[in-house]
């Protein structure tokens, strides 16, 4: 198989009613990890690199591990996927690196800390999605900030998510305001803030529908039903990993994550792209605490990383088949880029507002 666009595996899930975890990458394990799984069930994959992980890996070794999992999975399709680009310029070097689909998230300014003006947010992503576009790569935009409906707070995050409290109204995306937006910008995906946010601590109690606005991803899709909607912040942060780390010497604080059959529920209303991180983080680090805890004799770190790697692969699967993704894979025939490109000049790709 070979890469293919965001904005093609999302108009796929669209017309077969499904919904895709996006799983943050780093390093190699987290990559085999969501291939196993994804092979194991004909999957279509996303594999999406922070700021983060290009901090963390470097952008040619995260380049490779991608093009690494192409190679040697080639019956599943694999969107690589550019998360939360700070400008223009970092949407551009990615695209430049091979990524099929970037996010230019301009709910925020360039420090992204600092929320943006409506303006602003429009310009920029238009600017991206003018030069994406005419590359056949996908863009994502985001409008609204991700913040909890609780503190009024971002989540934790590795460099980005607003700093202080926000009101309100800044943490709930707004259905006309998408509806402008899109008509606006001509993103092929939006981000929308409903109450989730990046990290651990998402929630303090199960989340009820007051902080958790899955009536508002509803009303978005009746505006923009031909627009993916994505929701970040996702991780439902299982009890069962956490209950692990602190079982075997870690400090997990009593929390609550966004549940999977809310997730579902939104996919019903055109969630497709399903933003997954700490999860992964959760599980690989609660295996590896176990593993090293029970048996002291070993050295060799393979061994640990393969529990780790056997933890993800856990998550990813049981992602996959909630979500509707299984079995999907095999249907899908990837699009060239370059024919992606002649679809948006034809206009074929223009987004339906109401
Ligand atoms: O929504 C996301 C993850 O949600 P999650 O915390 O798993 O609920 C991603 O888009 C984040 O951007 C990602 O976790 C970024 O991670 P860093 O590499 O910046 O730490």
């Amino acid at each position: 198989m070979a890469l293919i666009s965001l904005r093609q595996l999302l108009d796929h899930a669209a017309e077969h009613g499904y919904g895709l975890p996006a799983f943050n990458v780093n390093n190699m394990e987290q990559i085999k990890a969501i291939m196993e799984a994804a092979s194991a069930v004909d999957a279509p994959v996303i594999l999406q690199g922070s700021a983060g992980a290009r901090a963390y890996a470097g952008e040619p070794f995260l380049r490779h591990l991608v093009l690494a999992a192409i190679d040697m999975y080639p019956h599943i399709p694999v969107c690589m996927h550019q998360d939360h680009g700070a400008s223009p310029a970092v949407c551009i070097r990615s695209i430049q690196s091979g990524f099929s689909s970037v996010m230019m998230d301009g709910s925020l300014l360039e420090d992204m800390k600092t929320p943006a003006s409506y303006a602003y947010n429009v310009e920029t992503t238009r600017k991206v999605v003018d030069m994406a576009h005419a590359c056949g790569v996908s863009v994502e935009g985001e409008l609204g900030c991700l913040g909890s409906l609780e503190t009024g707070r971002a989540g934790e995050e590795d460099g980005h998510g607003a700093a202080g409290e926000l009101e309100h109204s800044m943490l709930l995306t707004d259905p006309d305001e998408a509806a402008d937006f899109v008509r606006q910008t001509q993103v092929d995906a939006l981000a929308i803030a409903i109450g989730t946010s990046h990290g651990a601590y998402k929630f303090t109690r199960k989340p009820t529908g007051q902080v958790l606005r899955i009536d508002r991803v509803k009303a978005i899709h009746q505006r923009i039903p031909t627009i993916h909607l994505v929701m970040h912040g996702s991780s439902s942060v299982p009890e069962d990993w956490a209950q692990m780390i602190n079982d075997y010497g870690g400090a997990i604080g009593q929390t609550y994550g966004v549940p999977v059959e809310e997730i579902v529920e939104g996919i019903r209303h055109g969630v497709r792209k399903v933003n997954i991180d700490t999860d992964l983080r959760i599980a690989s680090y609660g295996a590896m605490r176990k593993f090293m805890v029970e048996d002291r004799k070993n050295f060799d770190p393979r061994k640990l990383y393969k529990a780790a790697q056997t933890a993800m692969t856990a998550i990813c699967r049981a992602r996959y088949e909630a979500f509707g993704a299984a079995g999907q894979a095999s249907k899908l025939k990837p699009m060239r880029l370059e024919d992606m490109s002649l679809a948006y000049a034809r206009g074929e790709l223009d987004p339906i507002v109401r």
